[in-house]
């Protein structure tokens, strides 16, 4: 029998959180995974004590997951390298703005027959379009990514209120494994091969997310926001998400959602108005933008400072609606 594989989780926001929970607690509990998960930490002070230090100590995230207890067996990371370096799958799990950095630092320092599985939500923007974030991190470490993602708000991930979520990996053995480390009875995983559109689907659901709280900011009603909305994440997200919470409030109150983000999410991430300017750069450089009004609307309004109030007369003249 091949030796229990070491997981290295790499992130610890509120989702890198609640996946440690999981993680910690199915690596604990069979015999296929090492019981010692690492938690790779971006350090910083809370409450004059250090991240890791209290998580090492009190088990609990007190930042970016107050409220849970993490399985003793996860352990906090301050240094990236020292996380990551004997990992034999790394579940990568950060604001997607950060990956760039994170991979250049781990660049040549990782095994290079390491699992890699993304659970970021984002895209980055090449010179020949979009690139999906699981696509820069193998060009950058040359490993084999699969990805996870679903309708999975964390903080009700890790109160266990039942919920699905899909990975999408082309190795069927890879694939059944990386389900034995993510599936438990309240977090039902689905596998699948088509990787790639369960992560696009991951990623610009967070655009449309910034529309629904548009919607719900200005006073529109249910009928006005399911306009913009599809399936399953998306659903979760315009109803319960962080990025529809925060555009509401930008329509609401006229603050920035920089100034937002900082005063509502204390150092949670937006993942949606970056995705819309991402996205847009994409479309704009393929002369489709005039395909899609909502992600045009909502970048728009994120970064060319077109009133919030104007967004609904941006939707009015949808292409399929001539
Ligand atoms: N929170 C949620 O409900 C869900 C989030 N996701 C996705 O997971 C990804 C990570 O999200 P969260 O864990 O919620 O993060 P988060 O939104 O809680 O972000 C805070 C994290 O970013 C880290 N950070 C700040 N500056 C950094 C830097 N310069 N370099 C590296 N890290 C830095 C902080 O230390 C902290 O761990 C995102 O792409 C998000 O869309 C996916 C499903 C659910
Ligand atoms: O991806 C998510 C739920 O599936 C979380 O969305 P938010 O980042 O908008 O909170």
């Amino acid at each position: 029998m091949s030796s229990p594989k070491r997981v290295c989780i790499v992130g610890s926001g509120n989702w890198g959180s609640a996946i440690a929970k999981i993680v910690g607690t199915n690596a604990r509990n069979n015999s296929k995974f090492d019981s010692t998960v690492n938690m790779w930490v971006f350090e910083e002070t809370v409450n004059g004590r250090k991240l890791t230090e209290i998580i090492n100590t009190d088990h609990e995230n007190v930042k970016y997951l107050p409220g849970h207890k993490l399985p003793e067996n996860v352990v906090a990371v301050p240094d990236l390298l020292d996380a990551a370096k004997s990992a034999d799958i790394l579940l990568f799990v950060i604001p997607h703005q950060f990956i760039g950095r994170v991979c250049d630092t781990m660049k040549g320092q990782i095994k290079p027959d390491t699992l890699g599985m993304s659970l970021i939500k984002g895209v980055d923007e090449g010179p020949d379009g979009l690139k999906l974030i699981s696509e820069v991190i193998r060009e950058k470490l040359g490993i084999k990514m699969s990805v996870l993602m679903g309708a999975n708000i964390a903080n009700e991930v890790a109160e266990e209120k039942f919920c699905e979520t899909t990975i999408g990996c082309r190795d069927q053995a890879q694939g059944a494994l990386l389900k034995e480390l993510m599936q438990t009875h309240h977090f039902r995983v689905t596998v699948v091969q088509e990787a790639d559109v369960v992560e696009i689907c991951g990623a610009l659901k967070n655009i449309v997310a910034v529309g629904a709280g548009f919607c719900d900011g200005l006073g529109f009603g249910d009928n006005t926001k399911a306009a913009s909305c599809g399936v399953a994440d998306l659903i979760t997200t315009c109803y319960g998400g962080r990025n529809r919470k925060v555009a509401e409030a930008f329509a609401k109150t006229g603050k920035s959602l920089e100034e937002l983000e900082k005063e509502m999410l204390n150092g949670q991430k937006l993942q949606g108005p970056a995705t819309a300017a991402e996205v847009h750069t994409i479309l704009k450089n393929k002369g489709v933008l005039d395909r899609f009004p909502l992600f045009n609307a909502v970048y728009g309004i994120c970064y060319e400072g077109r009133p919030v109030t104007e967004f609904i007369h941006c939707l009015q003249n949808h292409p399929e609606h001539q």
